[in-house]
């Protein structure tokens, strides 16, 4: 049995990890969970799932919903020590980390620290302090399972093969909402139009990430520290069928890559069932002749701004990635609320990272400190206009 912590329980990678869980309840249990401020959904999963410890967002949400229900065998706590205190659950075998942002960065170290194993979809931890983390996964010797699709893709079609035989990891990108738009008929875009991705049902922020292609840069930055790969080895090709995951090449030319009908069950199984694969229900067989013709077109990088800046973040390193999570997760927050344009994220994260002066090998503190004054500057922008 696999006692899993689940951060994020109440979002859409919490919600079909839960679903993956019930097909097995053989080979997993939930011992703890997090989740923001949906107490009803809250309410449902701990009634469902009887974790131990249940994290949420802060005091209020605690208070509110411990007036909600009568908890027996259930502890709630609050805040990032309490999200903290969940991830390093003594019980849990692993962690897995779907909260959204660069909140889910102490979680991760600190269930690092203890030994656990960490399922990671949340990719902005990975962004926002890569090095620590990776220099944590080493030093302790746990397991850092890709979630996010791709990042699964390439995980699979690596496996079995040796690292210094790769020359090229390519991601796909569906293109989001807006793919076929020009970079004018962006102008005036409404959140509802942003967020109908065309093949993916996810939460708000990576939806507006799929439309702006940071998500694809993101995806690169987490691609080049899970693999420890050089950015001029990571390519993206659009692909808007979303069924080619991601691809490997290697120095002969050769080139493998993970198909499947796009379902996030599959590489949340797979992080949780590795090495094994487990039967899963609920999930569309590809039949390729329903499939019919995929597509593959080279990115744009001037109609796709966000993600040459991503690229460029990546390259100079240091407290740079940071700044680009940072001024992304405030800007698409923005946007969300209806304070800015759509293409304003982009304009207000290129302002942030040219005003930033790049730390070289940032500790945590400074990675804290950078987060913390990036979401001043963007606030401070967005309010004042
Ligand atoms: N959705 C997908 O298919 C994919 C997602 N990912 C990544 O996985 C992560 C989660 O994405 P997704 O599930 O779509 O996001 P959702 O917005 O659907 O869910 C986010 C979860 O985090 C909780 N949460 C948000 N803010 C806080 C906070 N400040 N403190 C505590 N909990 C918080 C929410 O709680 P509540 O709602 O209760 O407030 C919710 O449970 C992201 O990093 C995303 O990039 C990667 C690949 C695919
Ligand atoms: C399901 C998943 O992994 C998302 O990150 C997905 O990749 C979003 O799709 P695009 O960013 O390719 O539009
Ligand atoms: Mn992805």
């Amino acid at each position: 049995m696999k006692n899993i912590t689940l951060l994020g329980a109440t979002g859409s990678i919490g919600t079909q990890t839960l679903e993956v869980v019930e097909q097995h309840p053989d080979r997993f249990n939930i011992t703890a969970i997090s989740f923001g401020q949906n107490i009803g959904r809250g309410i449902e999963i701990i009634k469902r799932f009887r974790p131990k410890l249940v994290a949420v967002k802060n005091n209020q949400v605690k208070n509110d919903l411990l007036h909600a229900c009568t908890l027996e065998d259930t502890r709630v706590v609050s805040g990032l020590e309490g999200l903290i205190e969940a991830a390093v659950y003594p019980e849990s075998d692993i962690l897995v980390n779907a909260v959204m942002g660069s909140i889910g960065l102490k979680p991760t170290l600190a269930a690092i620290n203890t030994g656990k194993d960490i399922a990671i979809a949340n990719k902005e931890t990975l962004v926002t302090a890569g090095h620590i983390v990776m220099n944590k996964v080493n030093e302790k010797g746990v397991r850092l399972l890709p979630v996010d699709s791709e990042h699964s893709a390439i995980f699979q079609s690596i496996e079995g093969h040796r690292k210094q035989d790769v020359s090229r990891l390519i991601l796909t990108a569906s293109g989001g909402s807006f793919r076929d738009r020009s970079r004018e008929e962006l102008t005036g875009v409404t959140v509802e139009e942003a967020l109908n991705h065309p093949n993916w049902s996810m939460g708000a922020k990576i939806t507006v990430d799929s439309a702006t292609l940071m998500n694809k840069g993101l995806e690169v930055i987490e691609a080049h520290w899970l693999f420890d790969m050089p950015y001029e080895k990571i390519d993206v090709v659009i692909h808007k069928e979303s069924i080619v995951h991601s691809l490997v090449e290697y120095h002969d030319k050769s080139v493998i890559a993970q198909l499947g009908n796009p379902d996030m069950k599959g590489p949340i199984q797979y992080a949780l069932s590795y090495p094994e694969r487990l039967e899963l229900e609920d999930v569309k067989r590809l039949n390729l002749w329903e499939a019919g013709t995929l597509h593959f077109q080279k990115v744009d990088m001037n109609r796709f701004k966000s993600l040459s800046l991503a690229y460029n973040a990546g390259q100079i390193g240091g407290s740079l990635p940071t700044v680009l999570n940072a001024a992304n997760e405030a800007a698409v927050g923005h946007f969300l609320e209806g304070r800015i344009d759509f293409l304003e994220i982009e304009s207000l994260v290129e302002a942030a990272l040219e005003g930033h002066k790049v730390i070289k090998d940032p500790d945590l503190e400074a990675i804290e400190e950078a987060d913390r004054e990036t979401r001043r500057f963007i606030n401070d922008r967005v309010l004042k206009s």
